[in-house]
């Protein structure tokens, strides 16, 4: 491996023979090549070409987004790899004239594709085929590449290049180092720095380093379901973001027309990894939660559950309580014969024919609406019979006028009636004998009292529903009328849904093309995942592949290394993640001096220990805001008062999660409960052992615990009055009262 570093970036490439100066030399004709491009799409004039203003409009804003994806994006440089290939296909059709490629062929790789007026490639995207080496060549499978090289950049400027030999010699090939996979070339210092680099600001896209086994996840066909199990920091969210864009690519007509979407744990998550899929040129993806799936205007979540409830009403037992509730109402035998008058003539049909038709289509797999809505033609089918035994020839429009008389639409009404979602659950949720019919032999009379309202509510809009309840009302819709399925959707931090959560998911992609991303370790509801086994089962898609990802490349080593401690009480069936970063990361865990009675974890730090406490997390920070990076002082909820009034008393302005941070404000303040999914380049942690209290069961908060100690980028220091809880406090840490204590491995 060769890393070679310009001595000072200059804005006209130098036509000379060094190799720097032609790569920026290619940059510049690129980046000329781009807007000329952009040029062309705004110069495009569309009036001769549509038919009427609805094509015009729809060609219009198509034209905007090409001009809109064809921006040069100062921060997001054109290409940032090379490939030589060593012989291939025509000879004009390189992106670049390579030092590297002998008479063979280059390509530069970027973020989007880019051509010359001849329309020859001057960069790839990355998505394409042929792109496809740069992430997975190695010396042991070239895949026919002879060089790859990676581009470093300093504000925009290419300023370094780095050289991978792949072919037979290797004398510059990179073998992966000690202990590295035979596929790493983990002496890329380039990729390296990637890794390291301090984090400010929301996530970014991670197309330049993706790593062989991410690569294989990114690429993966779009029929089916994939599920990733991957330790914190492993790149899951990075992953499912770039297999979006992937999926996009290869398959943009079926996903422009079925759409996509990733379903994220919370909303500060949402605003952290909001920016990826744009800088990636794809703006239309839906981004949402859960909660933001199901929601519905008739049913505003305005009500927590307790514990209990929640776990009864996400159990996969409550779908089949509502698939009988729903069809509760059906009564198969009517009080009257049908009978339709057409003309002089009266058409009879009688009661228990219509029972016989009711209980056929009760039998069929259909959604009760599109059951209510056949109804009506079967007993006009049965009027016409009996019109041509009597002779008569009727239509296909006399049947259609029969099965919209007065007469069927009664019969209908009376024998299967319309149900309203909302109001289904709502009767479920607040009449004790309604419930108990339905649950009957499903939930025990005691989980039925759990579920149960305590005050039946006035009506829909009234009513206190829960987040729970939303997806209830939301299986009742989808037993009424079938849910529209996605294209695509990636499911992130899926350990914490719930098995009707999981359904509700599952509709929303029931063509099967799924991207499932979880940590079992990380789950934090009471109804976590066990197995992705049963989570697959509830998502309707079993038996799909489970792929694990193990190295780590948020999470210094000794700070993983600490974390996991707790993996043996919290999911003990599963692996350490290993560490990619060099650098081992600053680590130190701090006791408040004795002596003073030990704070409260639930208490808002009042007396002399709980002031002390505060008083080092503040040091604490304020020495972590020394350094380059972000900030992040993660602590239990009940202690996020206490401590933005201590940060405020210190002069410490403190952002909230999903609040972007900036060179100017880069200090976080994290209720645990919304630490998922994000990181900061240097995490103080406050009281673990409250963080562990918050929580309704041990095994809960030491989960808590874990995916708060699993944020941090460069460093972590975590600050305690309490003890530590005995999980954590293992061999192998020593602890000085007062004093920068430092942990030992
Ligand atoms: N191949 C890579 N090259 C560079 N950085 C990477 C790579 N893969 C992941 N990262 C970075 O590592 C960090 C962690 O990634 P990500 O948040 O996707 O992990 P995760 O597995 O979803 O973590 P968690 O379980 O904590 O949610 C991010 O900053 C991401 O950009």
């Amino acid at each position: 491996m060769t890393t070679r570093s310009a001595p000072e970036p200059t804005d006209q490439p130098s036509p000379s023979d060094d190799p720097l100066a032609r790569e920026r030399s290619h940059l510049a004709a690129s980046r000329a090549a781009l807007r000329a491009m952009r040029a062309d799409a705004e110069a495009l004039d569309i009036r001769d070409v549509t038919a009427n203003w609805v094509n015009a409009e729809v060609l219009a804003s198509g034209i905007e987004a090409r001009i809109a994806s064809l921006a040069d994006l100062a921060h997001a440089p054109l290409f940032f790899g090379r490939l030589d290939y060593e012989t291939l296909g025509d000879e004009d059709g390189d992106g670049g004239k390579g030092d590297g490629g002998g008479d063979g062929h280059s390509f530069y790789i970027g973020r989007r594709h880019v051509h010359d007026a001849d329309g020859d490639p001057m960069v790839i995207d990355w998505r394409a085929p042929v792109s496809q080496p740069f992430y997975q060549a190695s010396p042991k499978d070239p895949q026919g590449v002879t060089l790859r090289r990676r581009f470093g950049y300093t504000g925009g400027e290419l300023t370094a290049y780095e050289d991978e030999r792949l072919t037979a010699d290797g004398t510059d090939s990179a073998d992966g180092g000690a202990g590295a996979p035979p596929n790493r070339p983990r002496t890329s210092a380039l990729l390296q720095a990637e890794i390291e680099r301090p984090r400010v600001g929301p996530m970014r896209d991670i197309v330049a380093t993706i790593q062989p086994e991410q690569d294989e996840i990114v690429r993966a066909g779009i029929d089916g379901t994939v599920c990733v199990q991957g330790a914190p920091g492993t790149g899951k969210t990075a992953v499912g973001l770039h297999r979006v864009a992937y999926l996009l690519y290869a398959h943009r007509e079926r996903l422009t027309r079925t759409g996509a979407l990733v379903i994220g744990p919370n909303d500060s998550f949402l605003r952290y990894i909001e920016q990826v899929l744009p800088a990636l040129g794809e703006v239309a993806v839906r981004q949402t939660t859960v909660e933001g799936l199901v929601a519905r205007p008739d049913v505003p979540v305005r009500a927590v559950d307790a514990a209990e409830a929640a776990r009864i009403k996400g159990d996969a037992r409550m779908a089949q309580v509502l698939r009988r509730a729903v069809r509760s109402g059906v009564r198969p035998l009517p009080d009257e014969p049908c009978v339709v008058v057409r003309g002089s003539r009266r058409w009879r049909v009688p009661a228990y024919e219509i029972e016989e038709l009711v209980r056929e289509l009760l039998a069929r797999d259909m959604r009760y609406g599109a059951a209510r809505a056949a109804l009506p033609q079967r007993i006009a089918h049965a009027v016409l019979v009996r019109m041509e035994q009597a002779g008569e020839a009727p239509d296909d429009r006399v049947q259609e006028a029969v099965a919209r008389s007065a007469a069927v639409k009664a019969v209908v009404r009376q024998v299967w009636p319309a149900v309203d979602p909302a109001k289904l659950v709502l009767r479920l949720l607040s009449d004790a004998e309604f419930l108990a019919e339905q649950a009957e032999g499903v939930l025990s009379p005691q989980e039925q009292r759990t579920i149960l309202w305590e005050k039946a509510p006035r009506g829909v809009k009234s009513a206190k529903w829960s987040a729970a309840d939303a997806v209830l009302v939301d299986e009742a819709a989808d037993l009424v009328e079938r849910t529209g399925s996605l294209g695509h959707v990636v499911l992130d931090e899926a350990q914490d849904l719930s098995a009707m959560q999981y359904r509700a998911v599952g509709r929303r992609c029931s063509t099967g093309s799924a991207t499932v991303l979880g940590d079992l370790a990380q789950g934090t509801t009471p109804w976590a995942t066990e197995s992705w086994d049963a989570a697959l089962e509830h998502l309707g898609k079993p038996g799909a592949v489970v792929e694990e990802l193990t190295e780590g490349f948020r999470v210094p080593r000794e700070v993983i290394a600490y974390a996991s401690r707790l993996l043996p009480a919290i999911a003990p069936g599963l692996r350490p993640a290993t560490s990619v970063r060099e650098s081992p990361g600053d680590f130190a865990v701090r006791r408040v001096p004795a002596p003073a009675a030990a704070v409260s974890p639930a208490a808002e730090a009042p007396g002399p220990t709980g002031e002390a406490l505060d008083r080092m997390v503040v040091d604490a920070c304020r020495e972590a805001l020394e350094r380059e990076g972000s900030v992040g002082l993660i602590a239990a909820d009940s202690r996020i008062g206490a401590l933005r009034a201590a940060l405020e008393a210190a002069g410490l302005d403190c952002l909230s999660p999903g609040e972007e941070t900036s060179a100017d404000a880069r200090l976080t303040l994290v209720p645990a409960t919304l630490a998922k999914g994000l990181e900061y380049d240097h995490v103080v942690l406050d009281e673990p052992a409250a963080i562990v209290a918050g929580e309704p069961d041990e095994r809960t908060g030491l989960r808590r615990l874990y995916v708060s100690l699993t944020r941090a980028v460069s460093g972590l220091v975590v600050v305690h009055a309490e003890p530590l809880p005995g999980a954590l406090s293992a061999d192998g840490l020593t602890e000085q009262r007062g004093g920068r204590c430092e942990a030992v491995t």
